[in-house]
């Protein structure tokens, strides 16, 4: 059944972009009908599922492209759900414009965040490293697969889930980051004890069901160690490459220097390391080396990669943390913060990212 849609709303509603699918709303089939007669614009509305979050955005913007149309007095907007068939029709069409999201030809830029030990402030670092990535332009992804410790969500100050469309999940945002992690499928403040197969099919779903439209970097927080995850991961994304988080202490780098090992008999290509907690800023301009020092050289060194950032000891990085507001946006000032933005500035220049543009077409 096609139904009428006056070219002048056509152009208009061509306008305005699904948040959440990120692809203008007529291209989705959600606006079956568009007419325009005696200055009123009568729109027909439908939304991918019932509980769309983005729905009141959605609904706004839609009637603020028509309001803008010359002629239009006043917009009836009619607001209802896909049925089933279409949606499906939505799910299957945009899993055919993209296959294989992460394959070996995607453009965007694959780093897995891991460490020997837990603790050492990884997922700090992974945040702090998407939001600011995020701030200079770039459409940033983040996979939380930390299963013991996943701690993304708050880190980024934020509960949401994905929605479902079909069997496709659409990541919520967070400070510019698209982001989903294994905390957003466990009731309550639950532990996980997934082994092995219930992992690696998390993941797989994570990289294959999870509708992450354009990236330019995705930042995976993997677990500490050299478990499971990071043999699944290299299994799912060979081409990922991987940055080392250690802190100072000598001991510290050479568990680090275990994790990279995995990774790359994996195949995966260890990028660099980042030390953490790397002394305390003092009053005089001095460093308390709270940690020792050297375990970010020592395990460069061993690996053969560069020591791509040294981040200070922050009592904002930490109280940033606890609070879901990362330092790098709320406190871009503080050395540390300072430290993860030059850090991000490096990653973009060692390789040029660029977005790819993957436009799908109406059936
Ligand atoms: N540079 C820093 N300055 C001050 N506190 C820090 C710093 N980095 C991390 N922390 C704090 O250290 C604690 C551990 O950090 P985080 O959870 O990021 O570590 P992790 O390596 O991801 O741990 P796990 O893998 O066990 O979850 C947190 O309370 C965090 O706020």
């Amino acid at each position: 059944m096609t139904a009428p849609i006056d070219p002048a709303l056509q152009r208009a509603l061509a306008t305005v972009i699904d948040p959440e699918i990120r692809r203008p709303l007529v291209e989705l089939d959600m606006i079956p009908a568009a007419t325009l007669g005696a200055g009123v614009a009568r729109i027909r509305l439908e939304l991918t599922v019932a509980a769309c979050p983005a729905a009141d955005r959605i609904r706004a913007d839609v009637h603020q492209a028509a309001a803008s149309v010359p002629g239009v007095e006043r917009v009836e907007l009619e607001v209802g759900v896909m049925a089933p068939a279409t949606r499906q029709a939505l799910v299957e069409r945009l899993r055919g414009s993209r296959p294989q999201q992460f394959g070996p030809d995607t453009l965007t830029r694959i780093i897995a965040v891991a460490s020997g030990k837990g603790g050492v402030g990884k997922s700090s670092v992974t945040a702090n490293l998407a939001v600011a990535l995020a701030a200079r332009g770039l459409a940033v992804g983040l996979i939380d697969a930390d299963v013991h410790g996943y701690s993304i969500p708050a880190l980024l100050g934020t509960e949401a889930r994905p929605t479902r469309v079909g069997d496709m999940m659409m990541p919520p945002e967070a400070h510019g980051v698209r982001l989903v992690s294994i905390g957003m499928f466990v009731e309550g403040n639950r532990s996980v004890s997934w082994r092995g197969p219930m992992l690696h099919r998390t993941l797989n779903q994570f990289v294959t069901d999870v509708w992450w439209g354009d990236l330019d970097v995705l930042l995976i927080d993997m677990p500490p160690g050299t478990g499971d995850v990071a043999i699944s991961l290299g299994q799912l994304l060979p081409h990922a490459e991987v940055l080392v988080v250690t802190t100072p202490q000598r001991a510290a780098a050479e568990v680090a220097e275990r994790a990279a090992e995995v990774a790359r008999q994996t195949g995966q290509r260890v990028l660099g390391v980042v030390e953490n907690m790397a002394g305390l800023p003092q009053p005089d301009g001095s460093l308390l080396e709270l940690f020792g020092a050297g375990g970010g050289d020592e395990a460069a060194r061993r690996l053969e990669v560069p020591l791509l950032a040294r981040i200070p000891l922050s009592v904002a990085l930490r109280s940033g943390g606890d609070a879901g507001e990362p330092v790098v946006a709320a406190e871009p000032g503080d050395p540390a913060a300072a430290a993860i933005i030059a850090l991000a500035e490096s990653l973009r220049g060692t390789r040029p990212i660029t977005g790819r543009s993957l436009p799908i077409s109406p059936a």
